[in-house]
């Protein structure tokens, strides 16, 4: 326990928070006014205490003057919740098969049990949030994944139907920056209407990584269960750019979820977006000590 009635320490321990407050003053300088979009993955949400971590460091984004974009997944949840109720799934290249019943619970997992709770967090956390997914406002409006594989076999290639799997076609970022403008967090599900009117399951790096590109966002934070990039001795990779990445896939260093959330960053850093950064949501404040900090942590990609 701290000695809380000696002078000398009592003085340490506020210079070193005032220092730590220092520390932060250039990236509050130059990220005032600025957007930054976090996906927070179903894999991060399941301990609480995490999870108000989580809200507090979206919260303190706003209240220094930076815009946060909230991006929500939900993979374990809707797994769970399918199982429940006796219904099948199957992925593929990390993309969960959606037949109609899949995508009503996706949609009822994902735009509601889920995006409620964050934005509850968020409040509990002295934030406004406000709940939405891509169907509103015309956030986003989505079209069918398209996906083929080569029969080992016979060498020909076979339409693979995915069902309502959707990929972002459009984005009209009006509904964030009226709720930005408004002082309030968005807080988005990766769900979003196709042009035949019917819901579409969105990967939620997908999505996050499609808002960012389209908000020209100076960050994207991809929070998972993972320290960031690993190399073949699972170390640490800390700056990577596309041209490393295809490396990395080539020579079979990245694999499984990894790679679609190493193409969303590649796809966002190219559409303008300044930096895509994969972090440990595991990690107590991992976007704060990434952000306001010398150090960082996990992998930065940039252009
Ligand atoms: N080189 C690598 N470095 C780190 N993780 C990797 C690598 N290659 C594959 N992975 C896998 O990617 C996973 C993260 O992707 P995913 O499970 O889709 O995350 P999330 O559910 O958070 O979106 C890690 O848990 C790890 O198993
Ligand atoms: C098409 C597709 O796979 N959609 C995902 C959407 C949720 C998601 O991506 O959640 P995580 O970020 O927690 O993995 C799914 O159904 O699991």
């Amino acid at each position: 326990m701290p000695n809380t009635t000696d002078p000398d320490a009592e003085r340490t321990r506020n210079l070193a928070k005032a220092e730590t407050l220092i520390e932060a003053l250039p990236y509050l300088q130059r990220y005032a006014g600025k957007t930054f979009v976090v996906k927070y993955g179903g894999h991060a949400m399941g301990d609480p205490e995490l999870a108000r971590d989580f809200a507090e460091d979206v919260v303190l984004l706003k209240a220094v003057g930076i815009n946060p974009v909230v991006v929500h997944g939900g993979g374990p949840q809707i797994g769970a919740m399918l199982k429940k109720l006796g219904v099948e799934s199957r992925f593929v290249d990390g993309l969960r098969v959606t037949d109609k019943e899949t995508a009503e619970v996706a949609e009822m997992v994902l735009s509601g049990a889920i995006n409620k709770e964050l934005v509850g967090w968020i409040a509990g956390a002295g934030g406004k949030a406000i709940g939405i997914s891509g169907k509103d406002g015309g956030l986003v409006t989505a079209s069918k994944v398209q996906r083929t594989t080569r029969d080992p076999d016979s060498n020909i290639e076979q339409v693979v139907d995915l069902g309502f799997v959707g990929e972002p076609e459009t984005v009209d970022i009006t509904i964030i920056e009226t709720a930005c403008a408004a002082g309030m967090i968005p807080v988005i599900a990766p769900i979003a209407a196709g042009s035949d009117g019917a819901t579409y399951n969105i990967n939620a790096d997908t999505m996050a990584g499609a808002i960012a590109a389209a908000l020209g966002a100076s960050r994207l934070f991809l929070l998972t269960d993972v320290a960031g990039v690993l190399d073949k001795d699972k170390q640490l990779l800390t700056d990577l750019n596309p041209a490393d990445i295809a490396a990395l896939q080539a020579d079979g260093t990245i694999s499984g979820g990894m790679i679609p959330k190493l193409e969303t960053c590649i796809h966002a850093v190219e559409a303008g977006c300044e930096a895509a950064v994969v972090l440990d949501g595991r990690v107590p404040h991992a976007m704060l000590l990434e952000f306001f900090t010398s150090r960082g942590a996990g992998t930065l990609i940039r252009a």
